[in-house]
């Protein structure tokens, strides 16, 4: 397979990179750029000296459209103009930004404050939450690929909303990230002396992800809500943490929150239910595909914590991106993906 890699200079570029390249059936990938064309790629990251002195290639879409597969791991605002006109000119396209994952398009416009994808290309979108969507994402030219934070979430709780475990009207949502989720370009709030040794919160009851989960709950659980969504920075630079408080609908058990998510994930080889709390943390799926669920009933309150741990990069972005190309291609969703967490 030929594979293009729009974004290629930045974090999730950099990870779909470190997996395409132990992916069996990939022959060749491009790596492309807006603003460092003729850039020997192993000169701006010597980890990739002897293994990628290749030069960034100008976006041309004559070439990608040669591709089996274009990636775009832009930010928001670029793949919506990027991708319509390569829609229908062969390769799959598969979008990491947020740009297609949004059906409705003035609430695109209000959460991002960015300019629509056009109407066409994002009803075409099939959303890639891969464990929830495969049969559409099979037979999809175009993937919006989801959000680190929703898909941590939405892993662990849609279950027990589809099978009415809890109640999903009042649902509460505390989501923790690394600062490689912001990407490679330097700001105030991922500066090393301002982001070490704090811990803060951020764009509180404003964040993009608010309409996606929502979108998503809709969609696979034909449930209607709004939640409170809030994310916060910590200082380490992967991993994504989200722990969802909720009701627990009346008389439900543990044991049944246990055996909605184990029965669900049971032939999902990247989902883990886990059985103790002390064994859930970023550094346990850092550098990996995994996303490990927990779920424990308050007996008290009646109130339910779910919890979510991923790489924000890899399950939350390029692996996930890479385990829907291996759906649309037919390819076992573990292939190049079976790398195992680093743990330390
Ligand atoms: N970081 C994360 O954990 C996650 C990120 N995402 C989403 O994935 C996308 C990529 O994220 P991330 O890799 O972190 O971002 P980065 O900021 O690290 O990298 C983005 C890359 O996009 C390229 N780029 C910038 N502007 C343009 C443009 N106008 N046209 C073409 N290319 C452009 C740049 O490369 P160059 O200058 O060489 O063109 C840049 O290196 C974003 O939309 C992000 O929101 C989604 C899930 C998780
Ligand atoms: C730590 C951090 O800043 N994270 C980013 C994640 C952004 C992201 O993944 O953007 P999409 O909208 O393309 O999904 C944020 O919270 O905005």
């Amino acid at each position: 397979m030929k594979v293009s890699i729009i974004g290629a200079t930045g974090y999730g570029g950099l990870e779909l990179l470190r997996f395409l390249h132990n992916h069996k059936e990939v022959e060749e990938i491009g790596l492309f750029t807006s603003s460092e064309e003729g850039t020997v790629f192993s000169d701006k990251f010597p980890h990739l000296t002897n293994i990628y002195n290749q030069p960034l290639l100008k976006i041309d879409y004559d070439v990608l459209a040669k591709s089996d597969v274009v990636f775009a791991s832009t930010p928001s605002g670029v793949s919506s103009t990027l991708f319509p006109p390569l829609v229908n000119r062969g390769p799959k396209l598969i979008d990491l930004s947020g740009d297609f994952r949004l059906k409705n398009l003035e609430s695109y416009e209000s959460w991002y404050k960015k300019k629509p994808a056009p109407k066409e290309a994002v009803e075409k979108s099939v959303y890639g939450l891969t464990e929830w969507n495969e049969a559409a994402i099979k037979t999809s030219d175009l993937i919006a690929n989801p959000g680190c934070y929703p898909t941590a979430v939405l892993l662990s709780i849609l279950p027990l909303i589809k099978h009415q475990l809890i109640d999903p009207s009042f649902l509460v949502i505390d989501a923790k990230s690394g600062i490689s989720g912001a990407g490679n370009k330097p700001s105030n709030t991922t500066h090393y002396s301002e982001a070490n040794e704090s811990f803060s919160i951020y764009k509180i009851n404003e964040h993009q992800h608010i309409p996606e989960i929502e979108q998503a709950i809709s969609m696979f659980t034909d449930t209607e809500t709004t939640i409170t969504f809030n994310t916060h920075l910590v200082p380490m630079t992967r991993g994504i943490l989200a722990t969802s408080y909720a009701q627990v609908t009346e008389g439900v058990t543990q044991k049944q929150l246990v055996d909605c998510l184990t029965s669900t994930y049971e032939n999902h080889p990247f989902v883990r239910v886990i059985q103790e709390a002390s064994s859930m943390g970023t550094n346990r799926v850092k550098g990996s595909n995994y996303c490990d669920i927990y779920v424990k009933l308050d007996e008290r309150t009646k109130r339910a914590t779910i919890i979510g741990v991923i790489d924000n990069l890899v399950k939350g972005a390029a692996g996930q991106a890479i385990q829907n190309m291996n759906v649309q291609f037919g390819l076992p969703q573990q292939t190049g993906l079976q790398l195992v967490p680093y743990f330390i």
